[in-house]
């Protein structure tokens, strides 16, 4: 099987080698750019010297490829995916540009033309857990946002078992800079981010309709959430934290129980004890979505706190088990990697 990455050079396309670099039914992996084409790879990664040194190439070229990843900037897969299709090549899109089904969508919150209805129709959402058997007969793909992965991952069990009041989500989420890409501009500059934290989009961040589109399937009628993220001086990593006011009164113990049943065949989905809230860090390099909660018995919320690796789970990882997903193999192939600690 031969994969390609377009946006090679960026930090979604870097670790897309990473991982398909070790993954045992990738013969060949050809790295695409639309702006440095004939130099070596290496050159713009020396992590990667005497491992990629092939030349990078342009996306028009591509041939004897099977599947395509796609991890450029919102607009290039709308443009690329039908002509990939056409060329019977399976696309992987890690941008929003095919997630947003309701016509208007894309346009109000990416604030540029939406890709072909007709690719948004095809585009399945990738959310690994939650679409398994849908993913498995993608030929497009469109992966998750980094945000919506943790919150919707989080927020699951208790919206697909209708538990939740569903005007009352709040979901405050915080990332690592790679989150914001490698040629992001001066408010990842490390003089504005060392020492700082800050708000960044409240309520206007363009995950939002994603987020609300997956809850309301699930909740089978609108929801309408709070969603605010905020921007922490740390490479990897998102933590998000929601609060949900419940339907029921429900313990702590029994609604960890209920999580654990929902997860127990999701292999990338780890359930805390009581008592234990994940840290970023706990997760870092890895595929894993790690979730703790809390019910409060005096407001009647619960307060589940969901963390990923941004660029794992929330981008590459999640691709790769997607790839596999598509191709029939364990879901688990090459992604089987313990956390980097500290
Ligand atoms: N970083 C993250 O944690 C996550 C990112 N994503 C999404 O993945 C995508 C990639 O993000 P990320 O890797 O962080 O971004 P980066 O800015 O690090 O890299 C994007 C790459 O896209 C390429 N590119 C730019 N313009 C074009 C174009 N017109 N045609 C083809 N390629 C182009 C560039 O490479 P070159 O100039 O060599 O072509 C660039 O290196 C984005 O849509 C992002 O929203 C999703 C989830 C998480
Ligand atoms: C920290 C940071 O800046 N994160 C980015 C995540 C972008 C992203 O993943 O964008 P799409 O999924 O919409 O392509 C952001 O908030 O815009």
């Amino acid at each position: 099987m031969n994969a390609g990455i377009v946006g090679s050079t960026g930090y979604g396309g870097i670790e897309l080698y990473r991982l398909l670099a070790n993954h045992p039914y990738t013969e060949k992996c050809i790295m695409y750019t639309s702006s440095q084409q004939g130099g070596a790879y290496s050159e713009v990664y020396p992590h990667v010297s005497d491992l990629m040194d092939d030349p990078l190439r342009d996306v028009e070229e591509a041939e004897g490829i099977d599947t395509m990843f796609i991890a450029a900037p919102p607009g290039v897969s709308a443009e690329l995916t039908p002509l990939l299709s056409k060329k019977g090549i399976r696309v992987i899109d890690l941008s929003g540009d095919l997630r947003l089904k309701k016509s208007g969508e894309y346009e109000k919150w990416y604030g540029r033309t939406a890709a072909p209805e007709e690719m948004t129709e095809a585009a399945v959402y990738g959310l690994s857990e939650i679409n398994r058997e849908k993913i498995r007969n993608a030929d497009i793909l469109s992966n998750p946002g980094c945000y919506p992965t943790a919150s919707l991952l989080g927020l699951a069990p208790l919206l697909k078992h209708q538990q939740a009041d569903t005007g009352s989500i709040i979901i405050d989420a915080k990332s690592g800079v790679s989150g914001a890409g490698r040629k992001a501009g001066l408010g990842t500059h490390y003089s504005e981010l060392n020492e700082n934290l800050k708000v960044y989009k409240p309520g206007e961040h363009q995950h939002t309709p994603e987020i609300e589109q997956q809850l309301s399937e699930w909740a089978a009628g609108p929801v309408t959430i709070s969603f605010t993220p905020h921007l922490v001086p740390m490479t990897r990593g998102i933590l998000t934290t929601m609060y949900v006011q419940l339907n029921e009164p429900v313990s702590t113990e029994s609604l960890l129980d209920s999580y654990r049943t929902f997860y127990e065949n999701d292999p990338f989905v780890r359930i805390r004890k009581p008592g234990n809230y994940p840290q970023t860090k706990e997760v870092t390099g890895s595929n894993f979505c790690d979730i703790g909660l809390k019910v409060d018995e005096r407001t009647g919320r619960a307060v589940i706190a969901a963390v990923i690796d941004n660029l794992m789970k929330g981008a590459a990882g999640q691709a790769v088990q997607n790839y596999n997903l598509m191709n029939g193999w364990d879901e688990r192939t090459g992604l089987k990697f313990v956390p980097m600690y500290p």
